[in-house]
């Protein structure tokens, strides 16, 4: 049988995405679904960490948080990314998966708090573990979160599942003319500016040599097509 491209690898969840149709939350069909496709993943053995985001619930930057002292809004979008997290492992544990929610923010009656050794030691054990609350610091986005992440536990590979199927010349959801890049320099994504992800995280996955590969959460099977090394979305490379 042909063994999957990766050992272990940064999925990056769209909290957005999570809504589904609805215009706020979590909607149930659309997280049993993605629950579904990380379990292929699991399943073929590849060790899996996720980042979530927090879109669906509160962003720090939302028309809602104006006015607001803005690191007071990014800790609530920090919690925000929490209840997605604590939402996606009930969902697993649900599927029979066994996952883990490590917090970046110390709320232990909640979660337990993120400790690299041990995360490395549930991912050795072959649990999912879910990285909740960001980096734990405002004025950053679980983009970069999933960058960080990413690079403290040696992930092979940051995969970020979100609306669109790939990285774009322009954000295609504003502009009918824009075209996907099969693949992309991380300095190029930089340079011209492409708001697919933040140039934050973008320069983090440079610095570490990390990979990034962009594609549809939306698209059946492109998670599984992606960690069997399918050409898939775009890649954002060195
Ligand atoms: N050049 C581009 N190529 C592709 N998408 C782009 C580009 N510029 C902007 N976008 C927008 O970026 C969005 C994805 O990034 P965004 O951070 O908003 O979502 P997410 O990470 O999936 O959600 P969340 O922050 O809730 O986790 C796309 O839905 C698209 O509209
Ligand atoms: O490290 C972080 C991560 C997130 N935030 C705040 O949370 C929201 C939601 O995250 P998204 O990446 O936009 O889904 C974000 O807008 C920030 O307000 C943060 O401050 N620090």
């Amino acid at each position: 049988m042909t063994q999957p491209a990766y050992k272990r690898v940064l999925l990056k969840l769209s909290g957005e995405a999570l809504m589904g149709d609805d215009s706020y939350g979590i909607n149930r069909a659309t997280i049993e679904r993605m629950v579904a496709d990380v379990s292929e993943v699991v399943k073929m053995g590849v060790e899996l960490a996720i980042v979530i985001g927090g879109g669906n619930i509160f962003r720090g930057v939302a028309p809602g948080a104006q006015g607001m002292d803005r690191a007071t809004a990014d800790y609530m979008g920090m919690l925000a990314t929490v209840m997605n997290s604590l939402a996606l492992a009930d969902a697993m544990r649900q599927f029979g998966m066994v996952a883990r929610v490590m917090s970046a923010i110390s709320i232990e009656q909640v979660v337990e708090p993120y400790v690299r050794p041990k995360a490395l030691q549930y991912l050795e054990e072959g649990k999912v573990v879910i990285f909740a609350a960001g980096t734990g610091n405002p004025f950053f986005t679980t983009d970069t979160a999933a960058a960080l992440r990413g690079s403290e536990i040696g992930a092979e590979v940051v995969l970020k599942a979100t609306k669109v199927d790939g990285v774009y010349s322009a954000d295609p959801n504003k502009d009918p003319t824009a075209t996907r890049y099969a693949s992309i320099s991380f300095d190029d994504a930089i340079s011209q500016h492409l708001q697919v992800m933040d140039a934050t995280a973008f320069a983090l996955c440079r610095d570490q040599k990390l990979p990034i590969r962009v594609f549809s959460i939306v698209k059946p099977g492109a998670l599984s097509r992606i960690v069997m090394g399918e050409d898939e979305g775009t890649l954002v490379h060195v």
